[in-house]
C-alpha cells in the first residue's frame, strides 16, 4: 500500500513547512477545543459547586476570560488551519496534475493509443482529487490525533496518573485500530466506486460526442440504459459507503461514550481526592476527544478509493516515453530538403504482420512526390515514422544526411510542415490558429498567406484576424479547413512538406483548387503527398506505388 502512495507523499517534502506549520495550527485548535469544553464544563460544575456562597469567594473571573480566550483561539485556529492545509492541498494538486502532463507530454502515438481522451481527463481530475484525500483526511487526522493524545495524557496526568493512562490507551487504539477494521470494509465499495466514476464519465463523453449517431440510428435510449445503469451501481457503491460512514461515526459515539463512563467510574473511586469539580473536568476531556476520533474512520473508508487513483495515475505516470529526443541535438540545414529511407521495416505493436520490410528511397531536394496504394498498405504510416510519432523497428531514415534520431524535437519539428488528414480548429481567432504554425509572424503575413491560399473572404469581415473559428465560432468547410492546413504549412516555412490526402472528400473543384494552390505555393519544397486520387500527375517527379508493404515506381517524370 505505502509503495503505491509513496510517490504521492514524497512530494510533500516539497511543502515540508507549510505542512509542519499546518499540523501545528490543527493542534493548536483541537487543544483550544478541548480546554474550552474541559474549562466550561469545570467552570459550571464549579460554580454550581459553590452556590451562592460563592459569588463573595470564587473567582469568576479568571475562568470566564480562559473560556473566552480558548473560544477566539479555536475559531482563529480553525480558520487559519483550513486556509493553512487547503492552500497546501491545492499546490500539492496543481504540482501533480503539471507533473503528470510534463511527463505524458512526450508519449508516442503508441503509447498514447492506450488512453481514451475521456479517461486521460479523468485521470487528471477525478483521480488527482481522490489523492488529496491523502493530506487532509488521511496524513493530517492521524498526525494531529496522535500528537494530541500525548498532550493530553501529559495535561490529565497532571492531575491523575490512572486516568491519563486510561484516556490515552483508548485513544492510541481506536486510532491504531479503528481505521485497520474500516479500510479493510471500505476496500472495494472504495475500487469500484473510482472506477465506476471513470467508467461512467467516459461512456458520458462518447454519448454527447456521438449524439448525432445515436439519434439516427435510433440507439440513442440503448446507449442511455448502459449509462443509467453503471450511474445506478456507482450510486449503490456510494450508499453503501455511507451507510459504512454512518456506523463508523456511531462506533466513535460509542467508544467516546464507554471512555467518560470509565473516566466517571475511575474519578468516582478517587473522590474522596479530588476537589469535586474536577470530575467534570475529566469527563468533558474525555467527551471532547470526539473531535480527535471523529474524522478518522471516514479516512480509511476512502482508502481504496484513493489507492485505485494512485494505482491509475502510476500506470500513467511511471511510463518511459518510447521516443527520446536528444537535449542537444545536431545541427540542421534549413535550406535543404533530402530525404533517405534505408532498409525500413515496421510492425505496429502486438500486430502479426509488419506494415513495411526493407524499404529503401531517397526523394531529392525539391522533388515533388506522390505516394499512391491500396486502402490501409501503409502510407499514412510512412510520413508518422518521418516525424517520430512512432519508433522504426529496423533501419534508418535520414533528412539532409543526418540521422532524424539525432535531431532534437524542437529542431525536427521546424525541419518539416505536416498536413494532417483532419486538420484540427481550435477553439480560438483566425489569428491564434494560424499562429500554431509560427508564433512570430506580423499580421501582414499572415493576411498575405490567407490570400494565397484563397481564404481571403474570413479576412474581409469586420473582425478580420480576430474572427472566432472552432466550436463556438465560425463553422468552416471541409474545403476551408483543407486551406487552413495549407496555409499553416506556408506559415511554418520548413524544407519538408508532408501531406496525407490533403483532398480527401473535397468535391472535384475544390480539389482542383486545392492542388492548383500546393503546386503553386509548394514549387521548391521537398514534398511528398499522400493521395488516393492523382490528378495533377504531371507536377510530380515521381509516383511510388506502396504494396505488400514495398515501395515500387509507378511513374518517373523523367521516363
Ligand atoms: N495504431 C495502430 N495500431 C495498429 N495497427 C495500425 C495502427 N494504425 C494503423 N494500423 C494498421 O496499419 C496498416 C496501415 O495503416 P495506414 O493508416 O498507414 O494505411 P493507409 O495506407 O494510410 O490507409 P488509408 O489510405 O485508408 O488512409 C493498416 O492495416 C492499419 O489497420
Amino acid at each position: 500500500m505505502l509503495k503505491k502512495l509513496f510517490p504521492y507523499i514524497k512530494l510533500y517534502r516539497h511543502y515540508f513547512i507549510m505542512v509542519v506549520f499546518g499540523i501545528i495550527l490543527v493542534l493548536v485548535a483541537l487543544g483550544a477545543s478541548i480546554f474550552l469544553l474541559s474549562l466550561s464544563g469545570w467552570f459550571l460544575s464549579a460554580t454550581a459547586f459553590v452556590g451562592v456562597a460563592g459569588l463573595y469567594t470564587f473567582n469568576y473571573m479568571l475562568p470566564a476570560a480562559g473560556v473566552r480566550g480558548a473560544a477566539i483561539i479555536r475559531t482563529a485556529a480553525r480558520y487559519a488551519e483550513r486556509l493553512v492545509n487547503h492552500n497546501t492541498t491545492f499546490k500539492i494538486l496543481s504540482y501533480l496534475r503539471t507533473d503528470a502532463f510534463k511527463r505524458i507530454l512526450p508519449f508516442s502515438t503508441r503509447q498514447m493509443q492506450y488512453y481514451q481522451k475521456a479517461d486521460l481527463l479523468n485521470r487528471f481530475i477525478a483521480d488527482i482529487d481522490h489523492l488529496d484525500h491523502l493530506y487532509l483526511r488521511l496524513f493530517m487526522p492521524i498526525v494531529s490525533g496522535l500528537l494530541m493524545t500525548i498532550l493530553i495524557y501529559f495535561a490529565v496526568s497532571y492531575f491523575d496518573q490512572t486516568i491519563a493512562s486510561c484516556i490515552a490507551i483508548i485513544l492510541l487504539m481506536t486510532i491504531l485500530v479503528v481505521p485497520i477494521i474500516f479500510y479493510q470494509a471500505g476496500k472495494v465499495i472504495g475500487a469500484k466506486i473510482a472506477e465506476q466514476k471513470s467508467e461512467y464519465r467516459q461512456k458520458l463523453v462518447s454519448y454527447l460526442q456521438g449524439q448525432a449517431e445515436l439519434i439516427l440510428f435510433n440507439a440513442t435510449n440503448r446507449y442511455r440504459t448502459e449509462l443509467d445503469e453503471i450511474e445506478q451501481q456507482w450510486l449503490t457503491n456510494q450508499q453503501k459507503q455511507s451507510t459504512l460512514l454512518s456506523i463508523s461515526s456511531a462506533l466513535i459515539l460509542l467508544i467516546i461514550g464507554a471512555m467518560t463512563l470509565l473516566i466517571i467510574f475511575l474519578a468516582a473511586d478517587g473522590i474522596a481526592n479530588y476537589q469535586q469539580p474536577i470530575i467534570a473536568l475529566f469527563i468533558f476531556v474525555g467527551l471532547s476527544c470526539t473531535e480527535i476520533l471523529a474524522p478518522i474512520p471516514g479516512a480509511f473508508l476512502f482508502l481504496g478509493q484513493v489507492l485505485t487513483s494512485a494505482d491509475r495515475m502510476n500506470d500513467l505516470m511511471q511510463q518511459k516515453p518510447d521516443i527520446s529526443f536528444p537535449k542537444i541535438g545536431v545541427k540542421a540545414d534549413f535550406n535543404c530538403g533530402e530525404i533517405s529511407f534505408n532498409d525500413v521495416s515496421f510492425t505496429y505493436p502486438n500486430q502479426p504482420l509488419s506494415v513495411f520490410e526493407k524499404v529503401n528511397f531517397t526523394i531529392k531536394n525539391g522533388e515533388h512526390i506522390a505516394l499512391i496504394g491500396k486502402t490501409g498498405c501503409g502510407k499514412s504510416t510512412l510520413l508518422s515514422l518521418i516525424t517520430r510519432a512512432w519508433p522504426i523497428e529496423k533501419g534508418q531514415i535520414l533528412l539532409n544526411q543526418q540521422d532524424i534520431t539525432q535531431f532534437d524535437e524542437s529542431t525536427l519539428r521546424n525541419l518539416m510542415a505536416v498536413i494532417p488528414q483532419t486538420i484540427s480548429i481550435f477553439s480560438d481567432t483566425l489569428r491564434n490558429n494560424l499562429l500554431i504554425a509560427n508564433p512570430r509572424l506580423p499580421d501582414k503575413k499572415l493576411i498575405e498567406v490567407l490570400a494565397s491560399v484563397e481564404l481571403d473572404k474570413l479576412t474581409n469581415s469586420e473582425a478580420g484576424l480576430d474572427l472566432w473559428l472552432g466550436e463556438g465560432g465560425r463553422a468552416l468547410s471541409g474545403g476551408e479547413k483543407r486551406r487552413i492546413g495549407i496555409a499553416r504549412a506556408l506559415l511554418h516555412n520548413a524544407p519538408f512538406i508532408l501531406m496525407d490526402e490533403p483532398t480527401e472528400s473535397l468535391d472535384s473543384q475544390t480539389e482542383q483548387q486545392i492542388l492548383a494552390i500546393i503546386t503553386k505555393c509548394y514549387t521548391d519544397k521537398t514534398l511528398i503527398m499522400v493521395t488516393h486520387r492523382l490528378t495533377q500527375h504531371s507536377w510530380f517527379d515521381r509516383i511510388y506505388l506502396m504494396e505488400n508493404g514495398q515501395l515500387s515506381i509507378a511513374k518517373n517524370k523523367t521516363v
